[in-house]
């Protein structure tokens, strides 16, 4: 994907660094951020897992972003073998 600009945009540096400043968490503890695109009827995907773009370009770029701002990223089997997302940044 390629990203609009060249840093994460001000908002998610700002929110990401506020949560590690201000986490009760010992340092030796992982932080975890949770990111999904969710329906007004509440689903997260189509009909036996089918993958649907329920967002858009914007959320994506979003989430790529966020992938340069952590050590990892951890998915679930479903996901790998109903997306099968590239896992990129
Ligand atoms: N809209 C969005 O933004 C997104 C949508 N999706 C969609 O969500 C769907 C499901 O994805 P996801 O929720 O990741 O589910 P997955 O089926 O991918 O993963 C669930 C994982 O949780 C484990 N698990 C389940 N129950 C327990 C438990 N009680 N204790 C410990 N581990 C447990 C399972 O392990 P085990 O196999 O060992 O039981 C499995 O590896 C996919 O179809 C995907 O398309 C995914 C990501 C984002
Ligand atoms: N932000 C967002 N909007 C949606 O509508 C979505 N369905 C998702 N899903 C996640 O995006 C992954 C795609 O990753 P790649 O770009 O292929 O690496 C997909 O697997 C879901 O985890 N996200």
């Amino acid at each position: 994907m390629a990203f609009p600009q060249p840093s994460p945009p001000p908002f998610l540096t700002s929110l990401l660094s506020k949560h590690n400043d201000e986490t009760s968490l010992p340092s030796s503890r992982p932080r975890v951020t949770l990111t999904f695109a969710q329906s007004i009827d509440s689903k997260i995907a189509g009909v036996n897992g089918k993958q649907l773009i329920l967002s858009g370009k914007e959320s994506m770029i979003m989430t790529h972003w966020m992938r340069t701002m952590h050590d990892a990223i951890l998915i679930g089997i479903g996901t790998a073998s109903n997306d099968n997302p590239q896992l990129n940044s």
